[in-house]
């Protein structure tokens, strides 16, 4: 039977952690953004950036070689592993243990890249997040959906959808097909669109929050950073997913009476996030 939960600032708070005074870095999470390639290095630059603006303690990006300089002068907070290759990612290789990974911003498809990601998802067992290039690496190996971990999230755009569960004749079908692929392979999907919903197995969340203002090229990007944060510092899958949402789409409800809905670009979404936090206090 399906369960549909609205998601508002009441249900937010039923999970929302607030920070403890004793915190600290070492304690609050350490995320691992891994994506980029050629030319869209700035996904991860964005991921990265919004990873740490939720309350990440430590971040960390694994970029092709091409990308150290760039994410490195795009925000010094955040740390920098790379690839042998320069251009793409062909070996997944970190010596460290992060609390969550992103997976997939601007990554692209290189068949380098889909051996890597085979490689990654074969022995990853930490909670993970995948998006962008990263699902439609998916899509074109659907025999390695069995190598999700549980809980699992996934965060497509309908398009990305369309790739990983096959096309649908209406709304109706659409929430049927993502139902079954999350109860099939345990998994979160994260149905970006206006609005978004989360389906996890048989219970389906709706945000409440967010406008046409996020219709500009990285916004997706931010979400996956937002969303790893929240798995790095602890909270459920599920949960992770709903908070990353519901903050996602409340920086554009913020910022768009001072931007309008034309000028605001995903950074703005960043910049926002501290108003954000700030109305749940
Ligand atoms: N600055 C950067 O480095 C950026 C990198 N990006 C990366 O570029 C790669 C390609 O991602 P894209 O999503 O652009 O390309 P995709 O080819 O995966 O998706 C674009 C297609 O999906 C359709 N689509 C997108 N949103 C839709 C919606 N809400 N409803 C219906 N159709 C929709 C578009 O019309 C288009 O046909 C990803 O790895 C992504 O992370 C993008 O996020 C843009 C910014
Ligand atoms: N009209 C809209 N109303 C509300 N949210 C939107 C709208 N258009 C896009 N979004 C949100 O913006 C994000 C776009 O993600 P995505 O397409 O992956 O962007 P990108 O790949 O460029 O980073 C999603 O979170 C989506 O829900
Ligand atoms: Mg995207």
């Amino acid at each position: 039977m399906i369960t549909s939960v609205s998601i508002d600032k009441r249900e937010i708070l039923k999970h929302y952690q607030k920070i403890a005074v004793d915190t600290h870095k070492g304690i609050q999470g350490h995320a691992l953004i891994i994506g980029g390639s050629y030319g869209k290095i700035g996904a991860v630059c964005l991921s990265s950036k919004a990873a740490l603006k939720t309350g990440c303690g430590l971040v960390t990006a694994f970029v092709p070689k091409c990308g150290y300089e760039i994410v490195q002068t795009f925000i010094p907070e955040v740390m920098v592993l790379t690839d042998v290759k320069k251009k793409c990612i062909s070996n997944i290789n970190f010596d460290f243990k992060p609390n969550a990974i992103g997976i997939g911003p601007g990554i692209g498809q290189d068949e380098l890249t889909q051996k890597a990601f085979l490689k990654f998802l074969k022995t990853n067992e930490t909670p993970l997040v995948i998006d962008a290039d990263g699902l439609n690496i998916l899509s074109q190996n659907k025999t390695w959906f069995l190598l999700l971990q549980p809980k699992t999230i996934l965060t497509p755009h309908p398009k990305e959808l369309e790739r990983l569960i096959g096309k649908w004749n209406s709304e109706e079908e659409k929430f049927e097909k993502t139902i079954s692929f999350s109860l099939q392979y345990h998994v979160i999907v994260v149905m970006k669109g206006a609005p978004t919903h989360i389906i996890d197995g048989e219970t389906v969340y709706k945000n409440a929050t967010g406008n046409p203002a996020l219709a500009t090229a990285g916004s997706g990007d931010v979400l996956t950073g937002i969303i790893t944060s929240f798995l790095a510092q602890g909270y459920e899958s599920v949960q992770a997913a709903i908070l990353g949402v519901f903050l996602h789409g409340l920086t554009a409800d913020i910022a768009v009476p001072k931007t309008g809905f034309q000028s605001f670009i995903a950074s703005d979404i960043i910049e926002n996030l501290g108003e954000a936090f700030l109305s749940l206090e």
